[in-house]
């Protein structure tokens, strides 16, 4: 006889001792009490179960004196649980069920083929930091960038590095649109508790595109709800944006806050020598048997590296032109990818006329701000930071203006204002890499 059930049967006999206290006879105990049986101990719940409803009716109103006995034997202090045999039945299956969820995990986006350049380090690092160990030192992490720069990628190798490590850790892998759809479902069907069961259960909990959720109010609740269910237990949550946490238009100040309480990463574009490396993993990934020159890479790496996806795109396009085109060839060179790419590449175009007041309207935009706003004497501090970032953006990409013209134009303000303000951006943007981002996003969309 193991611990818990010699527990549980010193508590019966005690119990039995004292049936005329309770206002019981020994052949209403020999019938109903003795086939009580202890099934499981969660934290401090005991559940019993027996056989019957009807025992079940018996027994219940003795329960507390039940229970009051086995916290003595046990020097505990647990809960007693009474339910039926095929409740209980019912009830384990259901959560072994649910215990077989579908991980939605990629198997193919691992941290092996993830190549590392200066754009994605710290991102990489702090992901295969949370994957080592999950829920002790950045949860929840937040990783954001612009489009097709990999934070997909990292997620799902977060989840496949932790789960080779320790294949019984609880891992899923959703969208917060899917986890939006999953409640409404839920909702629905009245399965509710199903659903905070599930994710309540996981030990890594990896969220993408969190931005869907912004505007869906319920969802946001639940899931506040969720999150810090499972950051109070120390579990992990790994979530992506395609902006940093203080930035997500519609989303409630108590998520953002939560956000932004662990460690926020940010991927930039790959830069060049990235991005080749990037474009040979990819060429060993697809087995490709025939040379791809170094200039073909430098071609690519040059004119397709908006995004990895774009990189991807284009030597995809360039291995199928290989395939369809009917020439024999040893070697991919350049004149060969010059004639694959040449509905879709052409001589670099002129950049953008860069004016003050497209400079001025694009971080206004960027900022849901008015051009008036940046204009204006206010000093509300978002409405100050868009404008120093204008006139920073200002002296930057426009040549040969000066501070004073800056500030004339930025409604007659003195030359030492905009270069205080300019001198401001620069120090925040070497230490600040949220505010780095932005800066970016907005250059990226004048230039
Ligand atoms: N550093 C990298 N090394 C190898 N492949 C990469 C890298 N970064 C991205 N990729 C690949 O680029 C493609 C796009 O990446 P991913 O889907 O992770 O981007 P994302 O940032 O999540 O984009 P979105 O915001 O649109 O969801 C994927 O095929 C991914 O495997």
């Amino acid at each position: 006889m193991n611990n818990l059930d010699m527990n549980w049967q010193k508590t019966l006999s005690l119990f039995q001792g004292k049936l005329d206290d309770y206002g019981l006879d020994k052949i209403t105990f020999d019938s109903f009490f003795t086939t009580l049986e202890i099934k499981d101990i969660v934290g401090s719940v005991v559940t019993i179960t027996i056989d019957t409803k009807w025992s079940l009716d018996v027994v219940e109103p003795y329960l507390t004196h039940l229970q009051e006995i086995y916290n003595t034997v046990t020097n505990g202090h647990y809960q007693l649980h009474l339910m039926t045999e095929e409740d209980f039945k019912q009830s384990h299956a259901k959560q072994e069920h649910l215990l077989h969820f579908d991980d939605h995990l990629n198997p193919d986006l691992t941290f092996d083929n993830f190549v590392i350049g200066n754009s994605n380090r710290i991102a990489q690092n702090a992901s295969l930091a949370v994957a080592m160990k999950p829920g002790i030192s950045y949860s929840p992490l937040f990783i954001h960038s612009n489009s097709g720069l990999g934070k997909t990628h990292l997620l799902n190798a977060i989840g496949n590095y932790a789960k080779k490590r320790d294949p019984s850790i609880n891992v899923l892998f959703t969208t917060s649109e899917n986890f939006v759809n999953e409640y409404i479902q839920s909702l629905a069907n009245h399965a509710m508790d199903e659903f905070n069961y599930k994710y309540r259960q996981m030990d890594i909990l990896l969220i993408d595109d969190i931005q869907f959720m912004a505007t869906k109010e319920s969802s946001s609740e639940i899931f506040f709800n969720i999150f810090n269910t499972l950051i109070s237990n120390k579990k992990q949550i790994v979530i992506t944006s395609d902006k940093p946490p203080r930035d997500l238009k519609g989303m409630e100040n108590r998520l953002v806050s939560r956000f932004s309480s662990g460690l926020t990463v940010s991927i930039d574009t790959p830069e060049f020598e990235t991005a080749k490396a990037i474009l040979r993993k990819k060429i060993e990934i697809e087995n490709v048997d025939y040379p791809i020159t170094e200039e073909v890479l430098d071609f690519i790496a040059t004119h397709f590296n908006t995004d990895v996806r774009e990189l991807e795109g284009s030597l995809k396009r360039l291995l199928f032109y290989k395939l369809i085109c009917g020439k024999k060839l040893d070697v991919i060179d350049l004149n060969f990818a010059l004639e694959a790419f040449s509905d879709s590449y052409s001589q670099p175009t002129q950049k953008k006329e860069l004016t003050v007041s497209n400079i001025k309207k694009c971080v206004a935009d960027y900022y849901n701000l008015t051009v008036a706003q940046i204009n204006s004497k206010s000093r509300t501090s978002s409405i100050i930071v868009a404008r120093h970032i204008a006139m920073y953006l200002v002296r930057e990409l426009i040549e040969d203006i000066s501070f004073i013209q800056i500030g004339h134009e930025f409604g007659g303000r003195d030359h030492s204002t905009v270069m205080k303000a300019c001198h401001k951006v620069q120090q925040k943007l070497e230490k600040d890499m949220n505010y780095r981002q932005a800066i970016q996003d907005i250059k990226k969309k004048l230039v």
